[in-house]
């Protein structure tokens, strides 16, 4: 999926969305546990409930990989079932030296190879460039780069100053400098509203992916104020606050009723902030 044709999706759905696929096992219906693939079964009806209200799905691999084999194929299916025009995000955070993060890569983007044919992935970016270049490679692929996480903990390294900025500044600027960096976008964190200015004005143009809001208490209209650009440019997540907003035969009902809650928040903003 290019910038344009996300950006074009956004438009034309009014939304920013990603809902995020975090399916446990431990938290999804009782009654779904009877069906042969549970885990797929809750996916298909979320998704089949909040597509028109979304504009990507992020699948968070370790709810997946802590099944083994089951798991993977869960995963395999619910990626083969996401619409087509939803940016599909392999929430992996992976990265290590090149010829590992070229397996990596392999995984999540080479359909040949595992089964598996995302638009992008979450790269750690820690190990440095010669890390991120294999996922780079792949042109027709998003490379998600972690700058400033939603966690307390993000304060430990990122925030700490190296030379004039601080760490997540520099993987901001310095990944910049990549081949390939048009196809990068960035997670920052909901709950660093304070910090998207600053951010904007290192990378005005790339789409950044927002994790925090919901369940971990980010404000949607602070992030759209100060992180939207003129291509919106912004992907909000939200995970449990949509997919266990029931926990019934009614709970694709109630994910739809929160995406689409949402969705009308992120249209008065697009409205407001996106020009
Ligand atoms: O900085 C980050 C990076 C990734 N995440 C992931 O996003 C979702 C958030 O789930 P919620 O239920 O909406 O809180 C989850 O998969 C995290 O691993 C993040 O939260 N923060």
């Amino acid at each position: 999926m290019t910038y344009k044709e996300l950006y074009q999706q956004i438009l034309r759905k009014k939304s920013y969305l990603c809902v995020g696929l975090d399916t446990d096992i431990r938290k999804i219906p009782a009654h779904l546990l009877r069906t042969p693939d549970p885990i797929f079964e809750f996916n298909k009806q979320i998704i089949d409930a909040t597509a028109d209200f979304c504009v990507s799905y992020k699948p968070n691999i370790a709810f997946y990989e802590a099944l083994g084999p089951k798991g993977w194929e869960s995963l395999q299916k619910t990626i083969e079932y996401i619409p087509k025009e939803h940016l599909s995000i392999a929430d992996a955070k992976r990265g290590d030296i090149g010829n590992t993060s070229g397996l990596y890569a392999r995984t999540f983007f080479d359909p040949s190879s595992s089964g598996l044919d995302f638009d992008s992935v979450t790269v750690a970016p820690y190990m440095g460039s010669d890390s991120v270049k294999p996922f780079l490679e792949f042109e027709n692929k998003w490379v998600i780069l972690l700058a400033l996480t939603s966690n307390p903990g993000s304060a430990d390294f990122q925030r700490l100053n190296v030379g004039n900025a601080s760490l997540f500044e520099e993987v901001l600027k310095t990944s910049q400098t990549w081949a390939g960096s048009d196809r990068i976008m960035y997670v920052v964190g909901a709950t660093q509203a304070s910090e998207f200015e600053k951010i904007r004005q290192i990378i005005p143009d790339h789409f950044l992916l927002v994790p925090g809001v919901g369940a971990q208490g980010g404000n949607l209209e602070e992030v759209s104020r100060f992180g939207m650009n003129t291509s919106c440019g912004l992907l909000v997540n939200a995970s449990r606050s949509i997919i266990y907003a029931g926990n019934d035969y009614d709970f694709a009902q109630k994910a739809k009723q929160e995406a689409s809650a949402l969705q009308q928040e992120m249209e008065i903003y697009l409205d407001k902030y996106c020009n």
